[in-house]
């Protein structure tokens, strides 16, 4: 199983979360606006605490309330690519990559796969929209994460931008390195990127 996952948190007034058991490959997570999708990333990455439940990837338990066990996010492995994706201003294409990496022989293999290579020596701000994404998905992939965690990877680009973007995607996906979750509002995209998708709400 990669994803056995069983969450719940308060939001306010209200309950969000999520339970689904899913195997190998990329997932995808739908669902209407507000119906908590990022929240259940945020619990998975241990950034917002649920009230009950459990969180298991890859076989490893990374919270577990009758257990009690609850791994802080920097002993969860995740690498998470924010809707805002979050790269370092003040560095360079090529040292956002490898911030955190445990594998720095890795990069040229990485910066091919997502197509990143010609841009090593750029800072963040001359980067596109589709380009950044790149960057922050290469930066999740380098970290030695056992997981990645994509929110609306896709969203705000335009239509090239957004099939280089889905391609290195694929591309990430069909190594089958990692699992992989990803949320989306496009039924589209869930189609063709997702090995299953997961509705909620
Ligand atoms: N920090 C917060 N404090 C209180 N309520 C919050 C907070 N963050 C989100 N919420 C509320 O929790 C609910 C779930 O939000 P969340 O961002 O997880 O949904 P979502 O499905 O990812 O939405 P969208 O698709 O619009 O990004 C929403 O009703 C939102 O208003």
């Amino acid at each position: 199983m990669s994803f056995d996952i069983d969450v719940t948190a308060a939001r306010g007034d209200t309950l969000v979360g999520a339970r689904f058991a899913v195997g190998e490959g990329l997932t995808v997570l739908v669902g209407p606006s507000g119906v908590g999708k990022t929240s259940v990333l945020e619990m998975i990455a241990g950034l917002l605490g649920p009230v009950r439940g459990h969180v298991r990837v890859g076989g490893r338990t990374l919270y577990d309330s009758a257990a009690g066990i609850e791994l802080p996010p920097e002993r969860r492995r995740v690498g998470y690519v924010f809707q805002d994706m979050r790269l370092f201003p003040h560095r360079r294409v090529r040292a956002n990559l490898l911030y955190g990496a445990r594998d720095a022989a890795r990069l040229a293999e990485v910066a091919a796969m997502l197509d990143v290579g010609h841009l090593l020596d750029r800072w963040p701000r001359t980067l596109s929209g589709g380009e950044a994404r790149r960057v922050a998905i290469g930066r999740a992939l380098l970290s030695d994460s056992a997981f990645l965690l994509l929110d609306e990877p896709l969203s705000s680009l335009d239509p090239v931008r957004r099939e280089e973007a889905a391609r290195a995607i694929e591309r990430v996906r069909d190594t089958r390195a990692v699992p992989i979750l990803m949320v989306t509002h496009d039924r589209g995209e869930a189609e063709r990127l997702g090995d299953r998708v997961i509705a909620i709400g």
